[in-house]
C-alpha cells in the first residue's frame, strides 16, 4: 500500500501544474482574449452567483488544481473560500498568485472578462485583492468519505468541482462514490456546482498523457440525483480551441443542483 505522500509525489510527477496553465489557460499574448470554452464556462458561473442567492459562510472549490477562474464570480458572495486539490504543487501554484509573485500564472485577462460580465462595478485588481483575503488553501482528496481529510470544515453553502471527477475517476463506481463523499460537504439546501466534460478518455500535459473517465449526460445526472441533489440546471458547451489531438473533448457541460 502507498503512503499519502507517495502517491502525492507520484501525482506531482504526472500533473505539472506549470505546465497545465500555459496549455490550457495561457491566452494568446497579442489579442489577451480569453478563448471560448471559457466565456461559456464564466458567463454559466457569472449567472450562477449574479442572481445572489447562492451566497453564504464558505464555499470549497474541490480538485481546483492551480486554477484561480471558476471563484471569480463568487468572490464577493462568501466569507470563506476553500481553494483544494490532491496536489500540492498545483496548491502552490494559486499561493504565488495570493502572494502576488513575479512567476505566478497571470489571471488578468479572466478578471477583466469577469468583471466586465459584472458591469466594471470592480476592477481585476480589486477583485485579487478580494479573493486575497478570503481564500484558503487546502489538501484534498475525492476518493476519502471525507475529502479534506485529516481537515475537517463545517458543511459549505457551495461546493464546486470543475475538470477534477473524470481526472480522478476511473470508473463510474469511483464516479459515483466521489460525488456522495463531495456530497458530504454540501449543507442541506446547498448547491454543488460541476464544470466536465463529456465523451474525452485523454488529455495531454506536455508529452505526458492521462487518462480521464468518459461520462455521458444520463450517468452525469443519475449519479448527482443519487448523491442527493436535485439538478436546476444542467448546460452544454461544444466550442473547443484545443486540439483533438491535445484532449480529446467532444462537449463541456455545467450543472447547478441543490441538496
Ligand atoms: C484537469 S485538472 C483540473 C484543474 C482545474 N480545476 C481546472 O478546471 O482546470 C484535474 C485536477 O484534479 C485533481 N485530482 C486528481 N485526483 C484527485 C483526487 N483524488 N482528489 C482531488 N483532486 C484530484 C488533480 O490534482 C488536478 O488538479
Amino acid at each position: 500500500m502507498e503512503s499519502v505522500s507517495e502517491i502525492h509525489s507520484k501525482c506531482n510527477n504526472n500533473f505539472n501544474a506549470k505546465k497545465y496553465l500555459e496549455v490550457y489557460y495561457g491566452v494568446d499574448p497579442k489579442t489577451q482574449q480569453v478563448d471560448i470554452e471559457s466565456k461559456f464556462v464564466l458567463g454559466f458561473l457569472h449567472d450562477v452567483f449574479a442572481s445572489g442567492h447562492i451566497a453564504g459562510d464558505s464555499l470549497i472549490e474541490i480538485g481546483a488544481g492551480p486554477v484561480l477562474y471558476h471563484i471569480m464570480s463568487a468572490s464577493e458572495q462568501f466569507n470563506s473560500i476553500y481553494m483544494t486539490d490532491y496536489c500540492e504543487e498545483s496548491l502552490h501554484e494559486i499561493d504565488k498568485c495570493l502572494h502576488g509573485q513575479k512567476d505566478a500564472f497571470d489571471w488578468t485577462p479572466y478578471l477583466k472578462y469577469v468583471c466586465n460580465l459584472e458591469g466594471n462595478r470592480s476592477t481585476p485588481k480589486n477583485k485579487m485583492e478580494q479573493m486575497k483575503k478570503n481564500i484558503k488553501l487546502m489538501k484534498c482528496d475525492v476518493t476519502l468519505a471525507n475529502p479534506l481529510h485529516p481537515n475537517t470544515v463545517p458543511q459549505a453553502d457551495c461546493v464546486i468541482v470543475a475538470g477534477c471527477l473524470i481526472c480522478a475517476c476511473k470508473t463510474p463506481d469511483e464516479f459515483r462514490n466521489a460525488l456522495n463523499n463531495i456530497s458530504s460537504l454540501v449543507r442541506p439546501g446547498g448547491y454543488l456546482i460541476i464544470v466536465d466534460y463529456l465523451g474525452a478518455s485523454y488529455y495531454l500535459i506536455g508529452q505526458t498523457r492521462l487518462d480521464l473517465l468518459s461520462l455521458d449526460e444520463n450517468i452525469v445526472k443519475q449519479n448527482v440525483m443519487a448523491a442527493g441533489f436535485s439538478i436546476e440546471e444542467f448546460k452544454v458547451g461544444n466550442n473547443f480551441g484545443i486540439p483533438y489531438e491535445i484532449f480529446n473533448c467532444k462537449e463541456v457541460f455545467c450543472l447547478l443542483a441543490k441538496k
